[in-house]
């Protein structure tokens, strides 16, 4: 038998129950919640009267709504957020997370912070595990060779009630960095390189493992933007094996196992998990460390991606028509003339932060091109927005907050900040931005905001210089002091921050054990039948949804890489409902702005008759819903009419996203898209789907596709309206099963979050800012 990767182990170690049909109940070890992604499901929970199944193993912040000033006169929530539909989702996790007593850092917290940044940097996330969030960029916790992905809402709600997630077995590709990073190369121009070569669909299907001499010589935050960004090149995760260089980040920490035998334990089981020498892998990548040097982005996605020395790419040199008015596209909306040289254009405004860079060291690489230095008299903003509470009083010890003051450069709070501008933080239209994000989606942090993506010390020197600035040519102002760089503080911070704040204390008599008990005995008791609940806001899926022949005007979509973004922009991401969505729905191609500032509807192919009707989406394109894991997304298609969409291919979030509502993908090559089934799409004539058969037919019932894949267990649901949760809590006693063995041979991830416990009464933390109040 061929030896197994990394991935393969861990999934392995995780398997709860594997189905007749090949699809598998994954127990997970660590879920990570934000306020985005969350309401719908404990709703749903709430409405299934069904509990939080392993509090220990939530922890829940709030990241993208929150306004980044200064919180020095926070009083609530309430008179705080400004924004209404924001305000209104932080309230709602604030008060989710207390009626089912989940852990949860509040904006009061100075442990808050972006939740892929705050789980590391706990220790929550650690080696081997599973970690889920309602978050695309799950996948940074890949770093620690822990199994991470991202999910929609109806998987948070399945994760909160089950504990465990349906999941089909990945494909394994090796991205193997050949050699060491040139001086002054960092890993955002490793992965930027990377997701360059591959593609933003390169790695859909896979779980991704980087490896090489240059990945084993990163720090672990190097290793952690370098995973975030593996959900950009399309991979389900990505990984890097555990080492010596992981522990010492990992060990201490709050969250961590203990030091001594569960310590010992721990470190004994981290280092079974790399990719045996002879494990195959279905996609092997090499790509020379030597090729890589300082890497931005040109246009609107992540692949668009060009070193510094180069120029606006030239569509006229582009053969393939989709590629070029791809090109076409992104070039007009980006404002660029193709040929123009990187560094000579001149930016507006300037981003150092998100779950990508907004760690302590990217801060340090930062403040090291800034100190001494003033922000160029042509850029408005720059915004510094540390990625936690944490990360923000470390730099504030260091001195970096000063340098960046002092160089005119603005000082922020934690939070998601301008990544995605959920918040107040964002760009005026047309504005251009150096920034040290993971999408340049177009509307990303702004309407006809134009994003450019670029490791810190870049963003910064671009701040600086005014121009995109190739970093190895920077003048680093010598003369300035050097900057402090105390990593023993940094770990003691950490580790006391946890004490700042109450143990939940025991009921009489009651054992840490006995608490373990009761979350079993929360389990809802037998009755796991399929929960008939109306089709209500907010509920679990019904069987009225099932699936099963659809007749429908099909409206053609010629495009590739059709982002979530795009989809379903930010400002609808707002609501606590799954419905609603429909005007949502392609905001930005849809709507244009009339004189008086109302939506004007453009000819964008959904608001033509007879495709204003379509129940069915035709995409040539790669690609279709790559990106954020938002099930807006899904939701705002449904809510429109649409019951299936035809693609060459689909980011996996989405697709798996699409299933849990009863929205129902298929892959099929683009030359049959093209040559069967696009002409009678663009006639406005209908398509029939019969999802038992598996076919698709014309409009005189004559067969154009034979057969499609969907995996059964899929089709079963869709064709019953089947509520996985019900199904899954049918298996209980595998879950159980699971939980016992976990116990023993997984003793040291079971602390999980248990060390944070809520708050009861607020009191003054060691850094001035009150604990949560509840
Ligand atoms: C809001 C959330 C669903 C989304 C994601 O999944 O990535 C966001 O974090 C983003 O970066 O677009
Ligand atoms: S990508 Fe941006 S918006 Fe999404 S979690 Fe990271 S910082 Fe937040």
């Amino acid at each position: 038998m061929a030896g197994q990767t990394l991935y393969d182990k861990v999934f392995q170690d995780h398997i709860v129950h594997k189905d007749e049909s090949g699809s598998y109940l994954l127990y997970i070890d660590r879920h990570l919640v934000h306020e985005v992604t969350s309401p719908q499901a404990f709703e749903g929970l709430k409405n299934a009267n069904r509990n939080v199944r392993r509090r220990d193993c939530t922890l829940a912040t709030v990241d993208h709504n929150i306004p980044t000033e200064s919180r020095k006169n926070f009083k609530s929530i309430e008179t705080f957020i400004q924004q209404q539909d924001s305000k209104l989702q932080v309230q709602t996790l604030a008060e989710n997370v207390k009626d089912f007593n989940v852990p949860f850092f509040g904006m009061t917290d100075d442990r808050q912070g972006i939740v892929h940044i705050i789980g590391p940097e706990q220790g929550f996330t650690l080696p081997g595990t599973t970690v889920v969030c309602g978050d695309s960029h799950t996948s940074t916790h890949g770093a620690f060779g822990a199994l991470a992905f991202g999910i929609g809402t109806s998987e948070v709600e399945h994760v909160l009630a089950t504990q465990t997630i349906i999941q089909a077995k990945s494909k394994n590709m090796r991205i193997f960095i050949d050699g060491d990073l040139s001086p002054g190369i960092t890993s955002k121009d490793l992965v930027l390189h990377v997701i360059g070569v591959i593609g933003t669909a390169g790695g859909t299907g896979c779980v991704m493992e980087f490896q090489g001499l240059a990945i084993q010589n990163l720090s672990m935050e190097a290793r952690m933007s370098i995973c975030n960004m593996a959900i950009e090149a399309g991979a389900r995760a990505g990984m890097i094996r555990p080492d010596q260089t992981t522990y010492d980040y990992v060990k201490g920490r709050p969250l961590a196992p203990a030091a001594g035998a569960e310590w010992e334990k721990a470190v004994a089981y981290w280092n079974t998990l790399y990719s045996d020498d002879d494990a195959v892998f279905d996609y092997d990548i090499t790509i020379k460390a030597s090729d890589i040097i300082p890497t931005i982005t040109w246009g609107t996605s992540p692949q668009d991606a060009l070193p510094i020395t180069g120029s606006v790419p030239d569509p006229a040199l582009v053969e393939d028509p989709i590629k070029k008015s791809g090109m076409e596209r992104a070039l007009k909306y980006m404002g660029l003339v193709p040929n123009t040289k990187f560094q000579e254009i001149p930016i507006d405004k300037v981003f150092i932060g998100s779950c990508t860079n907004a760690r302590i060291e990217d801060l340090r690489a930062a403040a090291k091109v800034v100190k001494g230095h003033t922000k160029a008299a042509n850029v408005k903003r720059c915004l510094v927005v540390p990625g936690s509470g944490l990360v923000k009083k470390q730099a504030e010890k260091e001195g970096l907050d000063k340098i960046f003051t002092n160089a005119g450069f603005e000082w922020r709070e934690a939070g998601c900040s301008m990544c995605l501008g959920m918040n107040p933080d964002i760009l005026d239209p047309e504005e251009r931005c150096a920034s040290t994000s993971n999408r340049n989606f177009e509307g990303r942090q702004g309407a006809l905001s134009r994003t450019h993506l670029m490791s810190p010390a870049m963003a910064a020197a671009a701040g600086i210089k005014g121009y995109f600035t190739d970093i190895r040519d920077f003048e680093y102002n010598e003369s300035a002091e050097s900057i402090q760089i105390s990593y023993e503080e940094e770990d003691k911070a950490l580790q006391d921050a946890v004490y700042d704040h109450e143990k939940k204390p025991l009921a009489e008599g009651e054992t840490e054990s006995e608490l373990e008990e009761d979350e079993v005995k929360d389990i809802p008791p037998t009755d796991h039948t399929v929960k008939q609940t109306s089709t209500a806001e907010g509920s679990a899926p019904v069987s009225s949804n099932a699936v099963n022949t659809i007749t429908a005007v099909t409206a053609p979509l010629d495009r590739a890489n059709v982002d979530t973004d795009a989809i379903i922009p930010k400002q609808f991401l707002k609501t606590i409902k799954r419905t609603g969505l429909k005007n949502g729905l392609f905001y930005e191609s849809r709507f244009t702005k009339g004189p008086d500032g109302k939506d004007v509807a453009t000819d964008f192919v959904l608001n033509v008759a007879p495709y204003d009707k379509a129940e069915i989406l035709l995409v040539t394109g790669d690609n279709f819903g790559c990106g954020s894991s938002r099930e807006h997304a899904p939701w705002a298609l449904k809510d429109f009419g649409i019951k299936s969409i035809i693609a060459p291919s689909f980011g996996d979030i989405f697709y798996n996203n699409s299933f849990k509502n009863f929205l129902l993908p298929i892959r099929l090559p683009q030359e049959v898209i093209l040559e069967k089934l696009y002409p009678i799409a663009t006639k406005g004539e209908q398509l029939t789907i019969d999802l038992p058969n598996q076919q698709i037919r014309g409009p005189s019932g004559e067969v154009l596709v034979e057969h499609f894949d969907v995996e059964p267990f899929r089709k079963h649901c869709l064709v019953n309206g089947l509520d996985d949760i019900g199904l899954t809590l049918q298996k209980e006693e595998f879950i159980i099963k699971y939980e016992t063995m976990r116990k023993d041979k997984f003793s040291f991830i079971e602390q999980g979050s248990r060390n944070i416990v809520p708050v009861r009464g607020a009191k003054k933390s060691k850094f001035g800012l009150k604990t949560q109040e509840w």
